[in-house]
């Protein structure tokens, strides 16, 4: 429980003061519990001893113990309501909190964290996990807690009433404990899995929804659906296998109780008939005996599932303290241009840039070209600082990249994706994401720049139309040249374009080109791109071959020497499988 608690406090933020008063209130609804079965007792002892004495029953104990135990179970309401009250609070916000602050902490972490983990796993960590810690987490601690001091009250009062009954609650108490310590162990170990099992099945029913378009037209045989179907038959075997060892450990706590029921049952028995007890003390005793253990039963139950909520804890705790990129404390770009100097990278064992120079002249456009996989992509999520180098240094204006403030850093670049992700909003917030301070006015100027003004005024609700996840109720095409509005609609120095005008059709793509010429005036451009008409009006050419640069120049320049850019040019009229 103490472990329990340490880490719901280190993931409770701002609202660990709500689970503070929770608690608070929980002590004093388990003692008013517990007073108020113990009152209920000694109102029942009271008209036992006079029934038994032939006389008529004194109303004035009858009172006392009556406002005693209606105090009490007005205080276990009030305080039960309490208690619920900031439990529903601290729960439902700290979930939300956790959420938003590792969504934040997710924004500055390096691309890697994403390549080793599973878009699956980080999602269902998100939503199952933390949806466990706002409905489980929390109650059992209370349940724990509330159980554990209706118990104790039970055996204070039970110590001088009756020490024989107190000496065998009290040894039940103890075996009780041990078992549960005993089992725990094994117990923690399933949750643990239980916890890897339900990441396992969110993150391949995730990927099974997301292609269910391949799995279609591929049939239903293939992989993510023999893998989905593995991971639900791993699962529900997982789920029994851990039921099949948590219901035999809650049994035999439970039959520890029930043993130590009978016992105060049959000693009292014994006791009355062998005389060292009265009739009343017996009856007293064995009603007692059926609900004394309930609190500690409880909470005892809970201890099972406590291992869930701590698996929880420390994902949430992991989460929250994923390794972010150290930031610096430069704020202004002053230089609008880029220097990559001497850098190393690799994604695994092999480097794919070795010892990699150039320059993206302020103002100007360059273009990188090369073959799939020769590293173009790369090359602009490093200058973003997407990825670090492993060695060198990417120099944004004067100052190497890792000095700067990461956000302020990134509010310099827009980018246009290869592929392009529009958000569950409507249009008009997509596209004022890249600046939500930009006017309509602005924003349907830039739409009409970017080609998707027509075809956004025949949707039914025009820019207030709102986008299905991904934006996947638009064509490619449509969903392209928003994305350009997008990034066109920020206020930035840098823009990179990474095949941006692939999915647009030749007529759009004509006047989409005359657009982001006008509008990249006077900013820095990378522009990746497999066609030559954007590319041949680059100030700056560079073709990458295997993580080499192997050519820089203008189109005239390259064209007219022999080499691998002429090469493209020559192949690219031959097949369209080059990128150039
Ligand atoms: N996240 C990643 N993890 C591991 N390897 C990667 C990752 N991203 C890219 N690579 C590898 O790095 C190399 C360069 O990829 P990159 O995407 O930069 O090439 P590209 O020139 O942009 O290709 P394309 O034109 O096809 O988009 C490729 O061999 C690719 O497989």
């Amino acid at each position: 429980m103490k472990k329990l608690l340490k880490t719901l406090y280190e993931v409770s933020g701002s609202y660990s003061n709500k689970i503070t008063r929770m608690l608070i209130f929980d002590v004093f609804k388990g003692l008013s519990e517990g007073v108020s079965l113990v009152a209920i007792l000694f109102c029942l002892s009271k008209i036992c001893e006079n029934i038994f004495a032939d006389q008529s029953v004194l109303m004035k104990d009858v009172y006392t113990v009556f406002i005693i135990a209606a105090i009490s179970l007005l205080g276990k309401i009030t305080f039960g309501y309490l208690a619920d009250k900031n439990k529903y609070i601290a729960s439902y916000s700290l979930g939300a909190e956790n959420r938003l602050y590792i969504g934040d902490r997710l924004k500055n972490v390096n691309m890697g964290y994403f390549s080793t983990n599973s878009l699956g796993n980080i999602a269902g960590a998100l939503s199952t996990v933390v949806g466990e810690l706002e409905t489980v987490g929390v109650f059992i601690i209370e349940q724990m807690l509330v159980g554990t001091i209706q118990t104790l009250i039970m055996v204070i009062f039970m110590l001088p009433y009756d020490f024989v009954t107190a000496v065998i609650i009290l040894l039940t108490l103890i075996v009780g404990i041990v078992v549960n310590l005993l089992t725990q162990k094994s117990t923690d170990q399933l949750t643990e899995r239980l916890l890897g099992l339900k990441l396992d099945l969110s993150e391949k029913m995730l990927e099974y929804v997301k292609g269910i378009g391949i799995t279609k037209a591929f049939g239903k045989d293939q992989n993510t659906v023999k893998e989905l179907n593995e991971s639900i038959t791993e699962s529900r075997k997982g789920f029994l296998d851990v039921e099949k060892i948590l219901v035999p450990t809650q049994f035999l706590f439970l039959i520890v109780f029930k043993l130590g029921i009978c016992l105060i049952i049959i000693s009292s028995i014994i006791r009355y008939f062998s005389g060292n007890i009265e009739a009343t003390k017996a009856i007293i005793l064995i009603v007692m005996s059926f609900v004394v253990f309930s609190g500690f039963e409880l909470a005892g139950s809970m201890q099972s599932i406590k291992g869930v909520a701590v698996q929880n804890l420390n994902t949430v705790i992991s989460l929250r303290n994923l390794p972010v990129i150290k930031e610096g404390e430069m704020k202004e770009v002053d230089k609008a241009e880029i220097s990559i100097k001497n850098i190393s990278f690799s994604y695994d064992k092999e480097n794919l840039f070795n010892n990699l120079s150039m320059i993206v002249p302020e103002g100007k456009t360059t273009a990188l070209v090369g073959f799939s996989g020769s590293g173009k992509t790369t090359l602009c999520n490093l200058m973003a600082r997407f990825w670090d180098v492993d060695s060198g240094e990417v120099i944004v204006g004067d100052t190497n990249i890792k000095n700067y403030k990461y956000d302020e850093l990134l509010s310099n670049f827009s980018f246009v994706f290869q592929d392009v992700y529009l958000f569950d909003d409507t249009i008009r917030n997509n596209i004022k994401f890249g600046n939500p301070k930009a006017t309509d006015e602005e924003m349907i100027n830039i739409a009409k720049k970017a080609q998707c003004h027509d075809f956004i005024m025949k949707l039914p609700q025009g820019y207030d139309t709102v986008l299905q996840e991904g934006g996947s109720n638009l064509s490619g095409g449509e969903r392209q040249r928003i994305s350009i509005a997008r990034a066109m609609l920020k206020p930035s120095k840098f823009v990179i374009l990474d095949e941006a005008t692939s999915s647009v059709d030749p007529e759009n793509e004509k006047q989409l080109l005359i657009a982001l010429k006008n509008l990249l005036k006077g900013k820095t451009v990378i522009i990746i791109a497999h066609k030559l008409s954007t590319v041949k009006n680059a100030d700056q050419i560079i073709v990458l071959k295997d993580g080499v640069i192997e050519q820089i120049g203008s189109h005239i320049e390259l064209i007219s020497r022999k080499g691998i850019y002429r090469d493209f040019i020559e192949i690219r009229k031959q097949s369209e499988e080059w990128k150039i």
